[in-house]
């Protein structure tokens, strides 16, 4: 971290800089960039803005729908068919910022960066970053608590960092940064509403992902630090491959998605949930991801499945009302659109949806950075926090190249 710092205790007073509850209203242009392991999407400009009175499943799917066929009837000869692209906050019920672009390119993501993740880039992080959150701390053990009093099974818990940069930074570089660390992950870079700054990150996680009915989701649980000698991190793999725990929180996102996708599929064999999940290496983590696949039901867009299924327990937890209930009262940040999702949808139905982590807010110089962790029974404050330390280490590690 050259140069950086950190700012003082953001923790209590300072709130949503992510959110802005009528700027999805306003939005005078879009800036998207999303780039997955395969294929780079650049975005600009706002041709129309999806607005409903109510952020649900049906009205939002609906009115896409609607959106993109008065897009399409209106479209030039030779241009490309219309897409919506944008962001849904992790509250899905708030107002999502989808717009269809003026002009949209995609292109193959070079080859040379195409290499799997292997590398290893967590060595040199684990007493990073400096600040010791205690709110976080205390947060966890609260929840422990509800938790072994029966209330909840599993909550996904947060917290923020904020770091100043001596000069605005520039993110170009900083997307290249992202890339070079992680080159299977979804890298993004979306101007928020409002002018409330850029959303930026390297997110391992697929929510969903459509094309031509076929549907690809890969859910990520459970977390272990990577280390720098092989021989510790193939340890630390195989411990977490093994942990009674991890597997016990992976779990709840496994069920709950094969639960909701149950309802999009006409066979329970069109449907594939392994029951075993394999490992997965980021830069700084091992997880644990299971790779689920399922043929749709004619006629599915992928926004439906977007809708249904966020906010997995992966970012939320389980049972569902009660995490959101906890999270909102444990968190002393709004998460605004951190856990909620980045992607695009087509008139056919295809589109690819990656979980808005490992990322900040990026205004000028200053970033608001996002961590979280899953809590569940046999969680400790300590352990949760190096996890989250560690995951604000993604970003971190990639400013400290640019700034
Ligand atoms: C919440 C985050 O990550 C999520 C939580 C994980 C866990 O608790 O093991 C793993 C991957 C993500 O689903 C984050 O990176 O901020």
């Amino acid at each position: 971290m050259n140069g950086f710092t950190v700012l003082d205790d953001p923790t209590g007073t300072v709130t949503a800089r992510t959110t802005n509850p009528d700027g999805a209203a306003t939005p005078r242009y879009a800036e998207f960039r999303l780039a997955s392991p395969e294929v780079a999407l650049d975005a600009h400009g706002v041709r129309e803005r999806l607005d409903v009175p109510s952020w649900d499943g049906p009205t939002v799917t609906a009115a896409a729908r609607e959106l993109l066929g008065r897009a399409a009837s209106a479209r030039w000869a030779g241009e490309p068919a219309p897409i919506l692209v944008g962001t849904i906050p992790f509250d899905p019920s708030r107002p999502a910022h989808l717009v269809v672009p003026a002009h949209q390119s995609w292109r193959p993501v070079a080859a040379a960066s195409r290499r799997r993740t292997g590398d290893v880039a967590g060595a040199a992080t684990h007493d990073l970053p400096g600040r010791d959150d205690a709110v976080f701390r205390a947060a966890v053990g609260r929840a422990v608590s509800r938790i072994e009093a029966g209330e909840a099974e599993k909550v996904v818990l947060a917290r923020t960092l904020d770091v100043s940069a001596p000069a605005p930074l520039d993110r170009a570089a900083l997307r290249a940064a992202m890339r070079e660390a992680n080159p299977d992950a979804y890298v993004f870079d979306v101007a928020l509403p409002g002018g409330q700054g850029h959303l930026v990150g390297a997110s391992p996680e697929l929510l969903v992902s459509v094309r031509d009915g076929v549907l690809h989701s890969h859910p990520l649980a459970g977390s272990a630090p990577r280390s720098a000698d092989p021989e510790e991190d193939r340890a630390t793999a195989q411990r977490l491959l093994a942990s009674e725990k991890d597997l016990r929180e992976h779990a709840f996102v496994t069920d709950a998605i094969r639960e909701v996708l149950r309802g999009f599929v006409e066979h329970d064999d069109d449907l594939d949930v392994p029951t075993t999940p394999e490992l997965v290496a980021t830069s700084h983590l091992w997880h644990l991801g299971t790779p689920v696949t399922a043929r749709l039901r004619p006629g599915t867009s992928v926004l439906d499945v977007v809708y249904a299924l966020h906010p997995t327990p992966a970012v939320c937890g389980h049972p569902q009302d009660v995490a959101r209930e906890l999270i909102g009262s444990l968190e002393p940040f709004d998460r605004g659109f951190y856990t909620g999702l980045v992607g695009w949808a087509d008139q056919a139905g295809n589109g690819e949806w990656a979980i808005v982590l490992r990322c900040g807010v990026v205004r000028g110089a200053d970033v608001r950075l996002f961590a979280g962790a899953g809590v569940v029974a046999g969680s400790t404050p300590e352990a949760e926090h190096a996890e989250t330390a560690v995951k604000l280490s993604t970003l971190l590690s990639a400013l400290g190249g640019v700034a």
